[in-house]
């Protein structure tokens, strides 16, 4: 298993390069922007092709192994996790920023076996900043080691979030209720680079103590969950225990201590999860 990991690890990491320059090269040319479920949920040709990129590799080198990938589960596929070998996948993970040449656009690619997350890729490809790690490895960017901070204070905190892809206003007062009370708690600041990915790297880089946020989907966080926990961090579900993938909630703080402040001060509210057998999705 352990050699299995490594292999899928590497060749993880080389894709990711692949897809890399593949988005890169897009933001020179006019993009087809497409919607999915409302008009600010935003996908384009790239996704789909960096998407399909990977899910032709994954199947050719690893016959065997399972797949979650957003663009794939947009097209009807199950989002199910199983005891397999399971390569999780965000193809484009700010596809917003993608499209208005904002620069943090990640490839995102995790991986699962047993249900446990092995290790994460996430490539924040126009900054060119290659997040890795492996469980029980260390985290690293672009092979520098990774360490969380040590700050217990809230009040000497930054903390990241984002505002999400709802317009439903009845969801914009509940995300901008609790920025409220995290701002008022009061903290430092609050930051979103408008990818989930690449602010849970931000915990484990140590810039900010903490990201947190009601909506995103495995696929978001699967790959960067493993880099915050093997850079020191802690990875909790936003209402109650250990993160839960499919819950569509996260917190991932530097500590505990910055975890249980902020989790008392979020209201979560009910969401789909992710792992809803597709029939009752609607
Ligand atoms: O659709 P994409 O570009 O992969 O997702 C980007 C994003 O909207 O997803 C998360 C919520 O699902 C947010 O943290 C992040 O801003
Ligand atoms: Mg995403």
């Amino acid at each position: 298993m352990a050699d299995l990991c490594q292999e899928a690890m590497d060749h993880a990491v080389a894709l990711a390069k692949k897809a890399g320059e593949i988005v890169r090269d897009a933001l020179q040319n006019e993009m087809k922007i497409m919607c999915k479920s409302s008009s600010v949920d935003l996908v384009t040709k790239t996704d789909q092709k960096v998407e399909q990129l990977i899910i032709d590799s994954v199947k050719e080198k690893f016959p065997n192994h399972g797949f979650i990938g957003e663009e794939s589960v947009a097209a009807g596929q199950p989002c199910l996790l199983t005891d397999d070998p399971t390569w999780i996948v965000d193809p484009v993970d700010g596809t917003t920023n993608f499209v208005h040449g904002y620069p943090f656009v990640a490839v995102c690619i995790g991986f699962a076996v047993n249900k446990m997350l092995e290790f994460g890729v996430v490539y924040s490809c126009i900054e060119d900043k290659m997040y890795t790690a492996r469980r029980g490895k260390g985290a690293f960017c672009n092979g520098d080691p990774l360490q969380v901070s040590d700050q217990k204070e809230i009040n000497q905190s930054i903390i990241a979030t984002e505002f999400g892809s709802s317009r439903d206003p009845e969801v914009v007062d509940k995300i901008f209720s609790n920025m409220r009370k995290i701002l008022c708690l009061p903290v430092h600041g609050i930051r979103g680079s408008g990818s989930a990915a690449v602010n849970m790297c931000l915990v484990a880089a140590g810039c900010v103590e903490a990201y947190y946020e009601v909506g995103i989907h495995c696929w978001d966080v699967a790959a960067a969950a493993v880099i915050v926990a093997e850079a020191g961090g802690v990875l909790v579900d936003l209402e109650d225990g250990p993160l839960d993938l499919m819950s569509r909630r996260i917190l991932a703080a530097n500590n505990e201590t910055i975890a249980a402040r902020i989790r008392r001060e979020i209201e979560v509210y009910p969401l789909v999860r992710d792992d809803t057998p597709i029939e009752t999705k609607q």
